[in-house]
């Protein structure tokens, strides 16, 4: 029987992004006070080439699931900005411990393999007229189970708006 459209459907999408938004923290610590900057065009290329591929073998679009990936990607810069200017404003709040970036690279893989699947899963809600309604109710919901701070929370919205593939 088909599928209908809920917010439900949205849940792994918007946890899993949730998700790849705390272990920006992690990235930014892991940047924090070395020359590795916030910004790194090879590794996002390399994480849109890798999404790409899995979404083809995945049977969902490349198309979209790229487009929601550099959301993602930007998202994860809004949290890193944002803790670098904390950081900054409060150098007693800055990370004392350097985490190992390739490490951290790892588990993103890990989280970014999983959104594909969760894009190609959620294909009927993505789609609905009611999509930006269930995306919004789903934010929410994400953002007070995940415990979100404000930055995490804007961060959140920032990685989301391509989710929706209805016409605005
Ligand atoms: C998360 C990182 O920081 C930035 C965000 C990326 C991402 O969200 O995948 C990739 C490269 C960087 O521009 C990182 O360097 O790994």
């Amino acid at each position: 029987a088909p599928v209908a459209p809920s917010h439900g459907q949205l849940r792994p999408l918007a946890g899993l992004s949730a998700d790849r938004l705390l272990v920006a923290d992690q990235v930014a610590a892991a940047k924090w006070g070395t020359d590795s900057p916030i910004d790194d065009p090879a590794r996002e290329k390399e994480v849109l080439d890798a999404v790409a591929e899995q979404a083809e073998e995945a049977g969902a679009s490349p198309g979209a699931t790229v487009r929601i990936f550099r959301d993602q990607i930007e998202a994860s810069k809004v949290v890193q900005r944002g803790l670098y200017r904390k950081w900054q404003a409060d150098p007693s709040s800055a990370p004392t411990e350097r985490p190992d970036l390739a490490k951290i690279r790892l588990e993103i893989n890990r989280i970014n393999g999983e959104l594909v699947h969760a894009i190609a899963d959620s294909a009927t809600a993505r789609t609905a007229p009611s999509c930006p309604g269930l995306l919004l109710a789903r934010a929410l919901a994400t953002g007070h189970e995940k415990r979100l701070d404000g930055l995490h929370a804007v961060a959140l919205t920032r990685a989301l708006p391509s989710v929706c593939e209805t016409a605005p």
